[in-house]
């Protein structure tokens, strides 16, 4: 069956059964910040969650069923403590910490739930896509949505943050540019970088650049959105990554994707970058695949600017996971009614 086609049956199939049958989402808090040097995006998911999150999501029109799985927390276990790795800052709380991550994610995705992972840095994106795939058997697509590839390794970072190597550590033709990992042997790169696209580009490390050349990988810039605009963008990102229209979904949103005045409290921003509009239109697209079954929203970093700032970065966080849980811009019809409301008081207004 075409892709379109595929996606108006399970639309039409999510209407027939939507009295009973709510969306499932688990709501997943990650609060890490070591996989890069500033303090305050491990109050991202606080943050989120205080802008009114679930408030927010139970209003929209599309029926969920949410269940809030609260924060991970994890301890270093006392063989990865003092352990060192070149050039991995904090090595042993990234492998501990997403250790636990890859746990729950794939418990909440097994549940049936689309796991919503709020972060932290991006680093957690190693335990989510990780999780996913041994909930999914592998069968997954990763659509990576950042100014960043994250596609460092530890020999190729100028900055030893681990927040720019998660998609490094997953694929499968890097495998073999990474020293033996311990702590790290219940991660397995299996995905393969032909799963991943990548969209919202704008600085990219020189090795980054050599390897998404080499390898030929689905990578859309900013430049590719100017000239092609995000819907088609999505779709060419989508028929590269999951050409039968079969494969579960995974959306990795670095917040810093967007531009700084959309939001500023993020620790990498980079000007010149999505609108929220684009933002929206994309994870609407998602929604309406209806195969997303992970979105990790990761970056905001409630330290960084004013409140104002803050306020603005949250809410345009919450906007994307709106959109991607089935929020429709197009407003909707009051349930069970068909017309106006009538006149049951005398009109104010004289008729002369
Ligand atoms: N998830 C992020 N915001 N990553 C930013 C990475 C920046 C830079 N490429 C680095 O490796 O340090
Ligand atoms: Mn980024
Ligand atoms: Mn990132």
């Amino acid at each position: 069956m075409p892709n379109k086609l595929k996606s108006c049956v399970t639309l039409v199939r999510r209407y027939y059964n939507s009295a009973s049958d709510a969306l499932k989402v688990g709501i997943l808090g990650v609060p890490f910040d070591k996989g890069q040097a500033k303090k305050g995006v491990g109050h991202g998911p606080a943050a989120i969650r205080k802008a009114g999150l679930l408030e927010r999501l139970s209003d929209i029109e599309q029926k969920l069923d949410i269940k809030d799985y609260g924060d991970v927390n994890y301890e270093v276990p006392q063989q990865l403590k003092d352990l060192d790795i070149p050039n991995i800052k904090s090595y042993a709380d990234i492998a501990s910490c997403n250790y636990q991550v890859s746990k729950k994610v794939q418990e909440i995705i097994e549940s049936g739930r689309i796991c919503v992972t709020l972060g932290g840095d991006h680093s957690l994106g190693l335990g989510t896509v990780d999780g996913h795939i041994k909930a999914k058997d592998e069968n997954l697509c990763v659509l990576w949505i950042d100014a960043h590839p994250d596609l460092n390794t530890n020999k190729t970072s100028t900055s030893g943050n681990a927040h720019g190597m998660p998609s490094a550590l997953l694929a499968k033709e890097l495998s073999d540019y990474w020293p033996y990992l311990p702590g790290m042997d219940w991660q397995k790169p299996v995905i393969s970088l032909r799963n991943i696209a990548y969209i919202g580009l704008r600085s990219v490390d020189s090795y980054e650049r050599l390897i998404i050349d080499k390898l030929g990988i689905n990578a859309f810039g900013m430049e590719d959105i100017e000239i092609h605009g995000i819907n088609t963008i999505v779709e060419l990102a989508l028929n590269r990554i999951d050409p039968v229209g079969e494969r579960s979904i995974h959306v990795s949103f670095d917040i810093d994707s967007l531009d700084s005045l959309e939001a500023p409290s993020t620790g990498t921003s980079v000007r010149g970058g999505m609108t929220l509009r684009e933002g929206i239109h994309l994870m609407e697209l998602i929604y309406r695949t209806g195969r997303l079954a992970a979105l990790d929203l990761v970056e905001v970093n409630p330290n960084i600017g004013t409140e104002q700032d803050v306020n603005r970065t949250t809410d345009a966080a919450i906007h994307i996971i709106m959109a991607a849980l089935g929020h429709s811009r197009r407003g909707i019809r009051p349930r069970n009614v068909n017309t106006l409301p009538l006149q049951t008081f005398p009109p104010t207004r004289q008729v002369i």
